[in-house]
């Protein structure tokens, strides 16, 4: 099974860059800028990684990434985890990146987009792995600056696959940013939000009703809710769903009771992610993984997992029907 769980084609949809940041990379990086950080060593970061609940993560996830000023730190951040990703048989990569917390910083927006455009240009290049980039709002800011910075990216609005929303979620709710999604939508952005994650099956049906999102982020706490669960069933909207996430950060106390094979006997569309590899104990593979040990589910499932993230992919039609035939070759070869 582990075979063949690596060699699935894997499209990866909820991975936020920034949290991608392997400690090795963030001394290796604090040392490159003079960054001072609060540990001794790489050790001491992962002993650090044990979290109460979202904030406690975001905490320290905002203060990991001051160690990125240039666009070469962009780059190497971005192709440090492209070339990880490669390795576990992913084929394509939604990459979310938080311009507000870089701005907030000094950090340029020209700067963030040069190191991740030639990032994934190299991706594509040399790992053959096709990327999509999602800008995603901080909802715990205010909506305002959200325009602001959304306005202040109209040169590269065209490489912009989709807006999202994430960072704390309680008392943030979609509704807060409706402006900001309804601009995206007149732009012809698709949009996303995390919404369910630990924030009440009600922003949901907001970020549905007010952002018009074509995936959730998150959304295991639909199930609070089943008429919710009908609707997200019935309109065929995807999940994207982090299993070692939601452990680390106790929206469920073990993987065994993940909610995952209620979603999925719901008939909900699911996807497996890894949300922040480098916090949360693994990349996409060891999400897969963990489920395969969990709830020893069938090649079928898994399978059909992949089949879903390559078919609500940000992608070409043809980079499409090359993946889904890849996948067919895979399962009908096992
Ligand atoms: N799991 C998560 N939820 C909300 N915001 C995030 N930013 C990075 N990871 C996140
Ligand atoms: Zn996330």
């Amino acid at each position: 099974m582990q075979d063949f769980l690596k060699r699935l084609p894997k499209a990866e949809l909820h991975l936020h860059i920034e949290g991608s940041l392997e400690p090795e990379l963030m001394f290796a990086l604090a040392e490159r800028n003079g960054v001072e950080l609060p540990y001794a060593s790489v050790e001491e970061v992962r002993a650090a990684y044990e979290f109460e609940d979202l904030q406690s993560f975001l905490d320290l996830y905002y203060q990991g990434m001051s160690v990125l000023h240039s666009a070469d730190d962009f780059f190497d951040l971005a192709m440090d985890y492209f070339r990880r990703a490669h390795a576990e048989g992913v084929v394509h990569v939604e990459l979310s990146f938080d311009p507000q917390a870089h701005l907030a910083r000094g950090i340029e927006l020209d700067v963030q987009m040069e190191g991740l455009g030639r990032a994934r240009r190299q991706a594509e290049r040399e790992l053959g792995i096709s990327t999509a980039l999602i800008m995603s709002f901080l909802r715990d800011r205010p909506a305002a600056e959200a325009m602001r910075v959304f306005e202040q990216a109209a040169p590269y609005w065209e490489t912009i696959d989709a807006v999202g929303l994430d960072s704390a979620e309680r008392g943030h709710p979609p509704s807060k940013f409706s402006e900001v999604f309804a601009r995206a939508r007149e732009l012809g952005i698709p949009r996303v939000a995390h919404a369910g994650e630990e924030g009440p099956a009600a922003y949901i049906r907001e970020a549905l009703d007010l952002l018009d999102v074509c995936r959730i982020d998150h959304g295991v706490r639909c199930l609070e809710d089943p008429a919710l669960v009908e609707r997200l069933r019935e309109q065929c909207i995807p999940l994207t769903v982090c299993p070692l996430s939601n452990v680390r950060l106790k929206v469920v106390e073990h993987i065994e009771e993940h909610p995952l094979p209620e979603l999925l006997a719901s008939g909900l569309v699911l996807t497996l992610n890894s949300d922040d590899p480098a916090y949360f104990g693994g990349g996409v593979l060891d999400n897969y993984l963990a489920c395969h040990r969990a709830f020893a589910w069938s090649t079928d499932i898994f399978a059909s997992l992949a089949r879903n993230a390559i078919e609500v992919a940000f992608m070409s039609d043809e980079r499409r029907r090359a993946l889904l035939t890849e996948l067919q070759v895979v399962e009908s070869e096992w």
